[in-house]
């Protein structure tokens, strides 16, 4: 199976073009007297680069692509993380590849504005199932683009996907159907939530109507990274619950879709109760593909809701908690409530001291 896929890598025309460019920075290395394994990885680097954005056939798993490289570099060149990460397309044998050209479940195009090529999926689940007698799960590798009609896959795909908004408007819902569709789309997840959040069990991800998914509990996200080890590499995609609670969300996310080719989604508060900036989510805004405001229904009109009240005196930033504490509002019922509740607690503190 796999010397077939590495036969049909081989033989793609994008490969051709990437070895003679490889061919060509290696033989211009060694002109210039210098085989220095750094200048010979720049050089891969580019290659994969080139690889990528000719952009159809995963070289992933292929040692003995990287042997004639090796060959080729006259260096030990290792499998790059890149080129794992990057070019997860699909990777099959050519037999297979034409049967899923052939059945119409998938089909070649170029892109428009810079005829790069394409390749498109339809109906994932179906592939899956038609050729499940033929190759294993592991071999076929879908991307989606969110946004995009379910089940058409654009291939190669890492991105910063935020979804905000404030309590009770369904943010860990979209989180979890997100990440059911990629772990569907046969993609490796990691759902990872803040440790603070112990309001529906500290090892799942909850929304206020029960739907759960398991997940990490963490502190901050480098502890997240710490306790993956070296599966973090085979992760695809990252779910960030509780977004606002983590510190170091910002690098974290950078690091995961610009360097390491992650997709990730993130579900946050972007303001707190008194509608200040709750951490650094609304930071990554710069950074995101796509943000998405929720809102919920506001509980004193039924209209649309993108403000959070406090109920109690409480004027912590940090207060876990959930509809005991906590309620969706309109702008309207945001100012009125606020002030009422304001007055509320002035009443309350004067006639504390009254009585005392
Ligand atoms: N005022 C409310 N109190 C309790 N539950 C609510 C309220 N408004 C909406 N919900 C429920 O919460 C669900 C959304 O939950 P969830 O996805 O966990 O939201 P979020 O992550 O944005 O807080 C809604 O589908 C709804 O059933
Ligand atoms: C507005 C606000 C919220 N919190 C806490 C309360 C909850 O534990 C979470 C939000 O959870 P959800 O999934 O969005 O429902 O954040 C807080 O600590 N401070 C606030 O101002």
């Amino acid at each position: 199976m796999l010397s077939f896929a590495v036969h049909h890598v081989l033989s793609s025309s994008s490969l051709r073009v990437c070895s003679s460019f490889l061919e060509e920075s290696c033989g211009r290395i060694r002109s210039q007297g210098n085989t220095c394994p750094a200048r010979i990885s720049t050089a891969l680097s580019r290659f994969e680069q080139n690889m990528f954005e000719a952009g159809s056939i995963s070289l992933r798993g292929c040692k003995p692509h990287y042997h004639s490289l090796t060959k080729l570099a006259k260096a030990p060149v290792q499998e790059s993380p890149l080129i794992k990460r990057r070019c997860s397309q699909i990777c099959t044998s050519s037999s297979t590849w034409s049967k899923l050209i052939k059945s119409g479940l998938c089909y070649s195009s170029k892109y428009q504005d810079t005829g790069k090529k394409r390749i498109d999926v339809h109906d994932h689940a179906h592939v899956h199932s038609c050729l499940a007698d033929s190759i294993s799960s592991k071999d076929v590798d879908f991307r989606h683009r969110f946004g995009e009609k379910q089940g058409f896959a654009d291939i190669g795909y890492a991105g910063l996907h935020l979804i905000l908004g404030p309590m009770f408007a369904g943010k860990t819902t979209a989180l979890l159907r997100r990440i059911h569709a990629e772990v569907d789309a046969g993609r490796n997840v990691a759902l990872v939530k803040s440790d603070k959040d112990t309001r529906y069990g500290i090892n799942a991800v909850v929304s206020h109507d029960g739907i759960q998914m398991p997940c990490t509990a963490v502190p901050d996200l480098a502890t997240f990274k710490k306790k993956l080890g070296k599966l973090y590499n085979e992760v695809e995609v990252i779910g960030i619950d509780e977004a606002q609670f983590f510190e170091d969300l910002v690098g974290f996310c950078k690091a995961a879709a610009d360097v390491d080719g992650k997709t990730v989604i993130v579900a946050g508060l972007d303001g707190d109760f008194l509608r200040r900036k709750f951490g650094s989510a609304i930071d990554l805004i710069p950074l995101a593909d796509t943000v998405t405001k929720l809102s919920s229904r506001c509980e004193a009109c039924g209209q649309p809701a993108a403000f959070t009240l406090r109920k109690t005196k409480d004027l912590e930033k940090e207060v876990i908690g959930g509809a005991d504490i906590y309620m969706p509002v309109c702008r309207r019922h945001y100012t009125t409530e606020q002030v009422t509740s304001k007055l509320a607690s002035m009443v309350q503190d004067e006639f504390q001291a009254l009585v005392q």
